[in-house]
């Protein structure tokens, strides 16, 4: 018999921005607003990078318990007994260090997307977490959203026959008017020293529908790793600012065609629905799926088919995000979370919704593209080899 009792995980955030605070904001937000009864989250500790009051005002910030410890540097981090998993909320540039940092320490981790600037560094981590026998995942939360089960689920089943070809575009429009775009130079979106561009950080979303509608659901006998095409413009920082790719399952007959830009928008209109169009596009020898909403966190999926006498039957299907009424949380990334927990619990060292394998050849897609725009990042982010001591660990930039 299942117990009623909630399965417990104890988390460490490693990194005090945006997305950490939303993500801790998800775990704090009360599960059973979400339905789910059988894992909960508890944040043990928060770390900076920069100092320890940082974590005391982040801290503060999601309103977490008061026994919740604050720490000053992640090395700290990591060697807190009391956590069972580490989430890495730092820029693109520092994944492969700080999931190294705590996978050495021995702790289960979810890491931020992308989850490294290159391939080697992906396999890196893969085989340090199989090494030391413990959980790894790179948090591409959309890939843990009802809507994209129910997604992969409806072309499993063949509702709209074979897929052939999926197009899927998250773009920001940011052009600023003057040849720049309103990030400034230093800031992560562009910045070639944290791994900045429009592909690592909006393009893997395009990426995730291509790759979870075209090469997840392939058998495993099957696996077919894709050709790569690609056109990048870069910025003047020598980031990608606009970034399209063709990826080709020769086998199975299908294409993937992922776009990403800072210079336009997926999406004119800005409320995922009535923009003319829909960003995201499955298309099957029956019909179509549509997936409407930021390809990072979809709201509405409609599916369209020709009826016996050929006449368009457009069903939709709502899939809205369910907010903790007392504190008005809930973003979303409390699936992933969830997987998580599941994960530890069952004693899985991977997600079969995300698994290792697939990560990396995302990664090798990523890194083929910006091999063939020219896009080169610095030494210290790219490289492969561990380093403790890093700046990318330690915060002393
Ligand atoms: N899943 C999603 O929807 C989203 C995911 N992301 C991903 O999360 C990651 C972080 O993005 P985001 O939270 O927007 O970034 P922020 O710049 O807001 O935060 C990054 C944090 O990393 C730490 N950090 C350590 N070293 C550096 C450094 N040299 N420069 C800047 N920050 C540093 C800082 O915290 P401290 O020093 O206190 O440790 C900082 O607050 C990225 O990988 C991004 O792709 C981002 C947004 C949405
Ligand atoms: O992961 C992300 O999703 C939302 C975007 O606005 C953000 O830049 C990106 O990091």
């Amino acid at each position: 018999m299942a117990s009623s009792t909630p399965y417990t995980v104890r988390w460490g955030i490693m990194a005090t921005g945006w997305i950490a605070e939303v993500f801790t904001k998800d775990l704090l937000a009360n599960p059973a607003t979400r339905g789910v009864h059988d894992v909960r989250h508890e944040v043990v500790a928060a770390a900076s990078s920069s100092s320890k009051d940082r974590a005391v005002d982040f801290l503060n910030l999601v309103k977490a318990p008061s026994s919740t410890k604050a720490y000053g540097s992640y090395h700290e981090l990591v060697a807190d007994p009391d956590i069972d998993i580490i989430y890495v909320a730092t820029p693109h540039s520092h994944h492969f260090q700080n999931a190294m940092l705590a996978l050495e320490a021995g702790k289960n981790v979810l890491c931020e997307k992308a989850l490294t600037v290159n391939a080697s560094q992906a396999r890196r981590l893969v085989e340090k977490a199989r090494e030391k026998g413990v959980f790894f995942m790179e948090a591409v939360w959309t890939r843990y959203f009802p809507l994209s089960v129910q997604v992969r689920e409806l072309i499993a089943k063949g509702s709209i026959g074979t897929v052939y070809r999926t197009i899927a575009d998250l773009s920001l429009p940011r052009d600023a008017g003057d040849g720049k775009v309103d990030f400034t130079d230093s800031h992560r979106m562009v910045n070639p020293d944290l791994a900045g561009g429009a592909l690592l950080d909006l393009g893997i979303y395009s990426l995730t529908w291509v790759f979870q509608t075209l090469y997840h659901l392939q058998p495993e006998a099957d696996k077919e790793a894709p050709n790569v095409v690609a056109a990048v413009n870069k910025y003047h920082t020598g980031a990608d600012e606009t970034t399209s790719i063709i990826v080709q399952f020769p086998n199975h007959k299908s294409q993937g065609i992922a776009l990403t830009s800072l210079r336009v928008a997926h999406d004119v209109v800005g409320d995922g629905l009535n923009s003319g169009g829909a960003a995201i596009r499955i298309q099957g020898s029956a019909g179509e799926i549509q997936v409407m909403g930021p390809a990072y966190c979809p709201l509405q999926y409609r599916v369209i088919k020709k009826d016996a006498t050929g006449k368009a039957k457009i069903e939709v299907f709502d899939c809205p995000i369910p907010k903790d009424p007392e504190t008005g949380w809930g973003q979303g990334m409390f699936w992933e979370a969830d997987e998580c927990a599941r994960c530890l619990r069952d004693g899985k060292k991977e997600s079969q919704t995300l698994p290792w394998s697939e990560s990396i050849v995302i990664m090798e897609v990523m890194e083929e593209a910006l091999r063939q725009g020219g896009v080169v990042y610095p030494e210290l982010i790219t490289s492969d080899v561990y380093d403790a001591q890093s700046p990318l660990n330690t915060g002393k930039r």
